[in-house]
């Protein structure tokens, strides 16, 4: 195992939430102890609406807001868009990029999450940069292949512990309640450790690589205590303040 990784329990609230979800967000900060907070770095990644408010309210407590994807440029003709330098002007201290819905639903490539990296970097923050298999594809047992493939292309050049966090997400684990085995988090974070040693020397051996997929309090413990897995990118169980200090309660 990582012994020397901090770990991070980062959420991802996707696309919910109103400024009265705030008060959910506050349950969770509130929740957020000292002792915790030496053990476990946390976050929650805001829609875009509630970046600035959410960053405001987490302010004197442990907890960081995130943002979910930003635009490669840093300003400029893209209606809807926002840049890394708007999120963190509002408050983001990291950005998710290359989750796969966006890679579904936008068509994103590794070359435009690689972009959207880079983009997190130069407005100074870290990039939460997600990879993961289909079911087809684990079924056909090209899982580390594809990983493999998509941490090539999406990592930009210059990656360090620092600015770069890796998030493994089985596309087939997410929102379904179903998981890989120990076993297979543990055989695909070490082959994902073992890339980013080879491309990034002691940067890729310090890296946080997180596991992302139906994490719960339930199943928190067993897969937060697997090698090379240094926390977490939950969603659905992010949203209830119960269910995502349940699952800090792994690092307790
Ligand atoms: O970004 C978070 C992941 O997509 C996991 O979502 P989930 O915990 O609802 O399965």
């Amino acid at each position: 195992m990582t012994q020397t990784i901090k770990p991070l329990v980062a959420g991802n609230w996707k696309m919910n939430g109103t400024r009265a979800s705030l008060e959910e967000f506050s349950r969770i900060a509130a929740g957020v102890s000292a002792d915790l907070a030496a053990k476990a770095d946390t976050m929650i990644c805001a829609p875009a609406t509630l970046t600035a408010l959410m960053a405001a309210a987490a302010n004197g407590t442990p907890v960081q807001v995130g943002a979910q994807d930003c635009h490669a440029k840093a300003n400029g003709a893209h209606t809807g868009d926002l840049a890394a330098e708007m999120l963190v002007d509002a408050g983001a201290s990291a950005i998710i990029v290359g989750h796969s819905e966006r890679r579904a639903d936008h068509g994103e490539s590794d070359s435009d999450v690689r972009a959207k990296a880079e983009a997190a970097w130069r407005a100074g923050v870290p990039a939460i940069i997600c990879v993961g298999e289909t079911e087809a594809q684990r079924k056909a047992g090209e899982e580390v292949a594809v990983v493999s493939a998509q941490l090539a292309g999406s990592i930009p050049d210059g990656a360090t512990a620092q600015n770069s966090i890796i998030a493994y997400e089985p596309v087939w684990a997410i929102g379904t309640g179903l998981t890989p085995t120990a076993a297979d988090v543990e055989a695909m974070h070490g082959a994902m450790r073992d890339v980013l040693v080879k491309r990034f020397g002691a940067e890729g051996a310090a890296m946080r690589l997180l596991y992302g997929g139906s994490v719960k309090p339930a199943n928190a413990a067993e897969l937060m205590g697997v090698a090379n897995v240094d926390g977490a990118l939950v969603g659905g169980a992010s949203l209830k303040a119960a269910d995502f200090l349940g699952i800090l309660a792994a690092y307790a």
